[in-house]
């Protein structure tokens, strides 16, 4: 086998990508993995931020059918699904969209703009300065992330749950994630999938077509709403996906992959220590 054949195995390998793929198969791995973490763990809730983007419906999906399959057992579950937009949403109709789709046990609302924007202008009252507005803004747009990383670790302390992530293969791969933000929880269902594969489990789960098809983006940035992430990233996710499931990609993805898995490894490890 090449280095670049064995590179690539070992990244999939690494990232819990499978050979094959049945996405009823995998609904009921992952629903049945959910409620058995509620059961096991002896917690009562499942928290998850709800954006309007394909991965929180499908997620969201899977942890309303586990806290359902939980109760069925004889467990009293409940699945908190959280609405936490930064002021008003571009893309709210999404959110709603994907809402009435899920059908939460329990929503509860959370603007992160009021705590975000003081954080900022706390972290600059105390004299952080910022190159220039774009870099002040990508900064605030991470401190948003956490901010929704801290509100669903509030409503899991308050309540007795676990955080839900939504990390999946085709961001891991990259670490298009925010470390610490949405890059922390205590499950994350959806590890192994590639985004089509996340696509094909929010279909067979029966979401609306306009989500399960919905361009992804992080939105994370005042300055650029809405900003694709295959523009942030400067690759297709259908490249990423490829790359992940043993297809061919050009050279060039390749090796923009591979060092991007590289220097990113910090973001899928626990801190550095000595
Ligand atoms: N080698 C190393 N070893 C250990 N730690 C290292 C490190 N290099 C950086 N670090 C630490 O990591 C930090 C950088 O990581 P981080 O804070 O995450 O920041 P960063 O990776 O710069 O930004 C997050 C990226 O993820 C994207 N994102 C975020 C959230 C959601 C989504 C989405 O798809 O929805 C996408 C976002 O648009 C942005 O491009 C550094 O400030 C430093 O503290
Ligand atoms: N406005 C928001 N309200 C609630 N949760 C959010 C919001 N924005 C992000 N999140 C949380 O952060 C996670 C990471 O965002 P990300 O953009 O990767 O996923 P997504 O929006 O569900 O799907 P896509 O990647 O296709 O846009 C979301 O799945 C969701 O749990
Ligand atoms: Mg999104």
């Amino acid at each position: 086998m090449t280095d670049v054949m064995s590179t690539r195995r070992r990244i999939a390998e690494e990232l819990q990508v499978s050979a094959t793929f049945d996405a009823a198969e995998e609904i009921e791995r992952r629903v049945v993995f959910l409620a058995d973490r509620l059961v096991d763990t002896g917690l009562t809730t499942l928290v998850l931020g709800i954006s309007g983007g394909v991965d929180s419906t499908t997620a969201g999906r899977l942890c309303q059918l586990a806290a359902e399959r939980a109760r069925a057992a004889g467990h009293p579950a409940v699945f908190v699904a959280m609405r936490l937009p930064y002021g008003v949403q571009a893309d709210e109709h999404h959110a709603q969209t994907a809402l009435e789709f899920i059908r939460p046990d329990r929503l509860l609302t959370v603007d992160v703009k009021p705590a975000a924007d003081a954080a900022l202008d706390a972290l600059v009252a105390g004299g952080l300065t910022f190159r220039d507005a774009a870099q002040q803004d990508f900064v605030l747009g991470n401190i948003k992330a956490r901010q929704r990383m801290i509100a669903q670790y509030a409503v899991a302390g308050a309540a007795g749950g676990l955080v839900v992530g939504t990390d999946h293969a085709a961001e891991a791969v990259t670490g298009f994630f925010t470390k610490h933000g949405d890059g922390a929880a205590d499950l994350v269902p959806l590890t192994g999938l590639t985004k089509r594969r996340v696509r094909a489990l929010a279909a067979a789960l029966g979401a609306p077509a306009e989500l399960v098809g919905k361009a992804p983006t992080a939105d994370l940035e005042s300055l650029a709403p809405g900003k694709l992430d295959e523009d942030a990233l400067g690759l297709a996710y259908e490249h990423i996906d490829d790359y992940l499931e043993g297809r061919e990609v050009p050279a060039e993805v390749e090796a923009a992959l591979v060092e991007r898995y590289r220097s990113t490894e910090h973001k899928r490890q626990l801190p550095v220590a000595p």
